[in-house]
């Protein structure tokens, strides 16, 4: 795992502010897939606050890792979160973003956002569309996207499933592992003392099978690396 730790959460984020500047000057579109929860909320209010004019839109498509089964205004919507704290205060083309329909019906809409995906991104030798950026994040409970402990078949060649968080039942959208393993990089942007733990447990475990679906998405051909503030990473060795 390449582990690179940052003073703090406001650092971390800015490196990846700083990054969407670089990819947003690159010739082609480029397709980067946002995370949802708690952690990124930093990132898209330092876009907005400070990158609005840094950044061009343009050449930009926005995607998710996954999205709760829920309408855009529903305060745990993913794409509603980016809409409100991103979108609303720069100037991106309505084509550009890519939402899961998290009101429509799990099934139907996984199908769909897979279908959308294999039309739009750019796809590898194996015919899967591969992502030039998928952003991740890693919940306390080591699942990430809507990939959870003892849900994934990592051997499924599905693009996009749906699932259920164990905590409370909901129904999610998510990219699939497999989907996920084919993009050119992965980045997981982890915070705050209450993953520290849990990323220790993951850097000792090396490359055993841990239950956590953090621990084993990763980018097959191209590079993944966890981006971790200074509270995350100290129990790192
Ligand atoms: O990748 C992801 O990770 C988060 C973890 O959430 P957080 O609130 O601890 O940051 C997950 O729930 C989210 O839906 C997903 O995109």
């Amino acid at each position: 795992m390449k582990y690179i730790k940052f003073a703090d959460a406001q650092s971390a984020v800015e490196k990846i502010a700083e990054e969407f500047v670089t990819y947003s000057q690159q010739a082609e579109p480029v397709h980067i897939s946002l995370s949802g929860g708690s952690t990124p909320k930093l990132l898209f209010k330092t876009l907005a606050e400070d990158y609005a004019d840094k950044i061009n839109w343009r050449n930009l498509h926005f995607w998710w890792g996954d999205e709760r089964c829920v309408a855009p205004d529903n305060e745990e919507s993913n794409y509603g979160e980016v809409q409100r704290l991103l979108f609303d205060h720069i100037a991106i083309p309505a084509q550009n973003i890519h939402r899961i329909r998290g009101e429509d019906e799990p099934e139907t809409e996984a199908a769909r956002f897979a279908e959308e995906m294999t039309a739009l991104v750019p796809t590898d030798g194996d015919g899967v569309p591969a992502f030039d950026w998928i952003i991740l994040g890693m919940g306390t409970d080591g699942h990430t996207a809507s990939l959870f402990p003892l849900q994934v078949d990592f051997n499924s060649p599905c693009l996009a499933i749906v699932a259920k968080n164990p905590q409370n039942q909901q129904l999610r959208v998510s990219k699939s592992a497999y989907l996920i393993k084919h993009a050119k990089r992965v980045t997981y942007l982890v915070t705050g003392a209450s993953k520290a733990d849990l990323l220790h447990e993951i850097q000792q475990a090396g490359e055993v099978d841990l239950p956590y679906p953090a621990a084993r998405v990763k980018s097959e051909h191209g590079r993944t690396e966890w981006y971790l503030d200074a509270d995350a990473a100290s129990q790192l060795q």
